[in-house]
């Protein structure tokens, strides 16, 4: 090297296979001051000083050198043989005569630039075979001779050592900067050069950034990181346009979404399923591309006009005048970006493919098929192969809305009908400057026994009625308090985690802060835990009362270290939750909690604006005999006004009057203000929005609109689990708990039967026995059955009349067993889809017992007045003694007056023998029963 001519940098860098910047520090080490640039000329004395410091990594950079030489003649034996079936010499015949240098491969040189489909793992192959295609369309035009003849020029050098026929114009970058430096030495050449290689320099950047680059790159990568040039990855900027078309596509895909929704039924016709939609939509924006691309039939998609359009460009760029270096870098830029096109492309199928149908339970056939885009016909014939015969506007049910929307890989969020109809109602956000601080709503939460109700009464025995003649005069479901500072708080009155979990059931969130209060002497509990679950699963901020402080053996320390573990972390463990040492006895640290509510609530900056239509909350109801509905609501946003029409769930009302909890009447209720509230149609429930719209009209609309709703949902919802539809409701993953109430005539049963039926538990479905009691199946039974989805297993007990009612209006499945063993069968063969009750028991009738005739030979002969349905004269009776069965048997005789008779209506009298059962009393009642075997359905095996 000694007598040689100065190398570059970057060069020699590669040459010793290390970073430039070693290549610096050894030469600055060595007295030779060298600025780490690419170019910078490294003269022969300090290549023999890089010589005797890197030789061996010159060794690593030669077998380097050679193993990608070996990659390269693998590659274009792989190369030549693949691009058989694609040849553009059709196309090129002229060109391919003037470029002897690289005619050996003409359909490789330009498949890439014509052909942009082939798959990505191609494309990198390709990477560097393209390069030769700018070289050949640079010699068909004849006027860019200077940029052909360079190729041209070096042709033969290379042709000497190089193997390859593409030998990439890089080389006449890359290596040639090598190559020519040997016997070239013209220098307007090398300014030249060093453009390009400045160029081929953030090129190279690019390739690092390519991943999808092939080994040759790769090996780029790596040269390019030995010349160390991240300093200059400013092309990284590239990615951003990316980013910025993908967004582009993505509003145009809304765009076209939205259209497609409202072209829906032109289009439906051809768009069977939503796949197909996709796809269609996919050729609509990129047209033969990616159809190509998809089956891969290249050749078939390459047409003349294509290749013209193509040489154009190619041409036009030339023309433009950018090096060889920037056109590659432009050329990966635009491979990049279509790459991501690419897969931005699939993350859009994808979703669509995923696509989410927002429905209402219920909806008719004909509005599931628009939601779908397909006709009605389809709907209803993709019924008929799920076996259901329906019509086109005939009403669906959650499951076969999602059975049907599945067919078309569609999956289904049902969203509640009332909300629906009052976001087409609601009016518009309000405008931030009309927004104003109101008081925070507060429920106390917390452990059995933890002093929520003390907590309670204390706040309002103490910060309730100053100012307020008499207190709390009348319960309103929540009253205000006024901290020292003179900031209100509202507080729910009721403690407990029932009222707060019952209203969020029904959706409805009341409360802004949950007030946890612990006993300082004993632990974070069972209840604790829950009602932080329930806190954080409502988005509810926690403020914790550490309650008893008064007490021995408080201990706070112990209680803020345990809520730590469950996630609440109080301020002075490094959390954000607040927290405040109390006595609800002593009243100790009282103000200071209800400070940090009100910190708390500031940060949470609470805000509603008063001057705009009422929104509240039902937080009870009952009916008065004196002023008929009277609930308790909490206004939230807006003024509520004494006049108003309202909507409370599905029941209208007007405003008639108000009251606060004082007792006082009210002529406005601005934001955080419970009220009493007078003037309902009929009874909302708790939980129920309120709302004012615009009218009365609206009003009686919206009322009407969601009674309709909600009858045609109780006629049709099977609202709650039956043990016929549990394996059903099983296999549709909506049950994995099967919930039961065990009710039975002594504590023993109900032992030996929950122990039974517990044991049925299976994999898929755990027996839960959330309730058991002795006795008869009462009302608060079903109720329980009803808010937690259970059944109710009655053991030689009957359900009074009104749970018997109100059991049929809230569908909850009542099961009456006289032998233990029979319950857990039933249970068990529901548990395992093979409940086929074959044997149906109904009743048919109930009689009162009013009198007892004890007849001797005859036995004892009740005079009965039948009360329900009918007795009839063959069906089996049984006794019923305080809601328990005491006897089961048959009727000897049934006599209206002396007269046998087959059966007697309700509203009748009439005397009963029961056969072998004389132990008849004042006050027993008969159930007779029939019992009808049914054919078990198909239907119900499924
Ligand atoms: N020493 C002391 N006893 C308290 C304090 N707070 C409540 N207690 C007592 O703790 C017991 C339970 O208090 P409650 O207020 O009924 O507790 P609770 O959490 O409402 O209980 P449930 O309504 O059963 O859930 C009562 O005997 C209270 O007198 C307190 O700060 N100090």
């Amino acid at each position: 090297m000694t007598d040689q001519k100065p190398k570059k940098l970057f060069k020699v860098a590669s040459e010793f296979n290390v970073a430039t910047q070693s290549i610096v520090d050894t030469l600055s080490d060595n007295g030779f001051d060298v600025a780490n640039r690419p170019n910078s000329k490294i003269t022969s004395e300090m290549y023999d000083v890089l010589e005797g410091v890197y030789g061996d990594d010159k060794e690593k950079s030669m077998e380097h050198e050679r193993a990608r030489e070996e990659y390269e003649s693998r590659r274009n034996q792989i190369m030549s043989s693949r691009n058989e079936s694609v040849t553009i010499d059709t196309f090129l015949e002229p060109i391919d005569e003037d470029l002897e240098p690289v005619d050996e491969e003409p359909e490789d040189v330009l498949s890439p630039e014509l052909e942009p489909i082939e798959e990505p793992e191609e494309e990198a192959e390709k990477a560097e075979v393209e390069e030769p295609e700018e070289a050949p369309e640079t010699k068909k035009t004849a006027a860019e001779e200077e940029v052909a003849e360079t190729p041209q020029k070096e042709e033969p050098e290379e042709a000497v050592s190089e193997k390859e026929t593409e030998t990439e114009v890089e080389d006449t970058e890359d290596e040639d900067a090598e190559e020519h430096e040997a016997g070239d030495e013209a220098e307007e050449l090398d300014e030249e050069e060093e453009e390009d290689e400045e160029d081929e320099a953030e090129d190279e950047e690019d390739e690092v950034e390519d991943e999808t680059e092939d080994e040759v790159d790769s090996e780029e990568d790596e040269e390019s990181i030995i010349r160390g040039r991240a300093g200059k990855l400013s092309g990284t900027k590239v990615l951003g346009k990316v980013e910025f078309s993908r967004e582009n596509r993505k509003k145009r895909k809304t765009r076209k979404r939205k259209k497609d929704r409202v072209e829906a039924d032109d289009e439906s016709a051809g768009a069977k399923k939503p796949k197909a939609k996709a796809s269609d939509k996919s050729k609509d924006k990129k047209p033969s591309k990616k159809a190509g691309k998809k089956k891969g039939k290249r050749s078939s998609r390459v047409d003349e006009e294509d290749v013209e359009k193509k040489m154009r460009e190619t041409m036009q760029k030339m023309q433009s005048g950018g090096t060889v270096g920037s056109k590659r870098q432009k050329r990966r830029r635009q491979r990049k970006e279509e790459r991501e096109e690419e897969l931005a492309m699939q993350q859009e199928m994808e979703e669509l493919e995923n696509e989410v149908l927002e429905v209402t339970e219920f909806i008719t056939v004909s509005d599931l098929a628009d939601l779908l885009d397909v006709k009605p016909t389809d709907v209803i014939t993709t019924c008929m192969s799920l076996g259901m015969m329906v019509s086109i506007n005939q009403r669906l049910d959650a499951s076969t809305i999602e059975l049907v929307a599945e067919e078309y890989n569609y999956e289904v969020n049902f969203v509640d009908a009332e909300e629906i109809i009052e976001d087409e109602i609601e009016m518009e956000e309000d405008d931030p400057e009309d927004l104003e601080p109101r008081a925070p709503i507060i429920t106390v939460m917390g452990h059995v026994d933890h002093g929520k109700t003390s907590l309670l009464d204390y706040i309002r025995k103490t910060k309730v009625a100053a100012g307020e003649a008499g207190g709390i005069t009348q319960h309103v479901g929540a009253y205000e308090v006024k901290t020292e500072s003179g900031k209100p708080i509202t507080f729910l009155d009721t403690p407990g985690h029932e009222a707060f979990t019952a209203m969020r059931s029904r959706g409805a969130q009341a409360t802004d802060i949950v007030i946890l209060v612990i006993a300082a002497d004993d632990s974070v509990m069972p209840q604790t835990i829950e009602a932080i679950n329930h806190a954080k699963a409502a988005g509810v901020s926690i403020v914790v009362a550490i309650n008893k402080m008064d007490k021995e053996g408080a201990n706070p320390d112990k209680i803020k270290q345990q809520l730590s573990e469950h996630g609440v972390i109080v301020e002075e463990y490094g959390g954000e939750a607040q927290s405040a040492e109390v006595s609800a006895h002593t009243g100790q640290g009282i103000d200071e909690l209800l400070d940090k509510v009100l910190i708390e609530a500031e940060l949470m900056e609470l805000q509603a604006n008063p001057n705009r239509l009422a929104q509240g909350i039902v937080l009870e109801s009952r009916v008065d005999k004196g002023k008929g509905t009277v609930a308790n609501v909490l206004v939230q946003n807006g003024t509520l006004e004494v006049g108003d029409p309202f909507v409370a769930g599905s029941v209208f009302g007007r405003v008639r009057a108000m009251e606060n909890e004082h007792g006082q009447r009210l002529k406005k209720a601005g934001p955080s203000t419970p009220v009493q509230l007078t003037g309902f149609d009929n009874s909302p429930q708790a939980g129920d929005r309120l709302i004012v719209p615009k009218d009365e009209k609206t009003a009686k609309d919206i009322a009407n609109q969601r009674q309709q709703i909600r009858r045609e949902q109780s006629l049709r919802r099977v609202k709650h689990l039956t043990l016929d539809d549990l394996s059903r409701r099983m296999a549709l993953g909506e049950v994995s708990e099967l919930n039961i109430i065990i009710k039975a005539d002594v504590d023993g049963s109900i032992e030996a039967l929950s122990g039974a039926l517990q044991k049925l538990s299976t994999e898929e479905v755990s027996v839960n026995i959330i309730h058991t009691g002795s006795g008869a199946i009462t009302e608060s039974d079903v109720l329980l059955a009803s808010a937690s989805d259970a059944i109710i297993i009655g053991f030689q007990v009957r359900p009074t009349s009104n749970a018997r009612k109100l059991a049929e209006a809230e569908s909850i499945d009542i099961r009456l067993f006289s032998v233990i063993y029979d319950a857990v069968d039933e249970v068990h063969d529901a548990l395992e889809g093979l409940l086929s009750p074959e044997i149906k028991e109904e009743m048919k009738g109930m009689a009162t017992v009013r009198e007892v005739f004890k007849i001797s030979k005859v036995g004892t002969i009740a005079g009965c007045y039948v009360t329900e349905g009918k007795v009839s004269r063959n069906n089996p009776i049984r006794v019923i003694r305080d809601g328990v069965v005491i006897y089961d048997g048959e009727i000897d005789s049934l006599k209206r007056f002396k007269e046998d008779v087959k059966e007697v209506q309700s509203g009748y009298e009439c005397g009963i023998s029961i056969v072998n059962f004389n132990d008849i009393k004042v006050g027993d009642e008969f159930e007779s029963y029939a019992v009808t075997e049914e054919k078990r359905k198909l239907e119900d095996a499924r």
